[in-house]
């Protein structure tokens, strides 16, 4: 299953720099690999936002739910989800 989904991050102005930027680099470790894994198909910015828009291939809601309270940054993104399906004017016949 496809869904798209939009991560905004919003870090407490008053964090600790350190943590803040382990909390990036553990982020990042984690979504490389759930991107090498073929879990998280595209990650994208935002520009101008600390945001990105992503889509992620799973079997199913509780994959990705699962999926995104793993995220270190969890805790301070707000996320919206919306899944996808095949259009029925595109081109494309696999799910790419
Ligand atoms: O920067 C972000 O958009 C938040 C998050 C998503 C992947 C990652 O490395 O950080």
């Amino acid at each position: 299953m496809l869904f798209h989904v939009k991560m905004t991050v919003n870090l407490p102005l008053d964090m600790d720099p350190a943590n803040a930027a382990q909390l990036k680099a553990d982020e990042k470790a984690l979504a490389q690999r759930l991107q090498r894994e073929g879990a998280w198909r595209h990650l994208w910015r935002i520009a101008g936002h600390y945001a990105n828009y992503s889509v992620f291939d799973l079997p199913s809601v509780e994959a990705l739910h699962d999926t995104l309270m793993q995220l270190p940054l969890f805790p301070y993104m707000d996320i919206e989800i919306d899944g996808l399906c095949r259009h029925p004017s595109s081109i494309h016949s696999d799910d790419r």
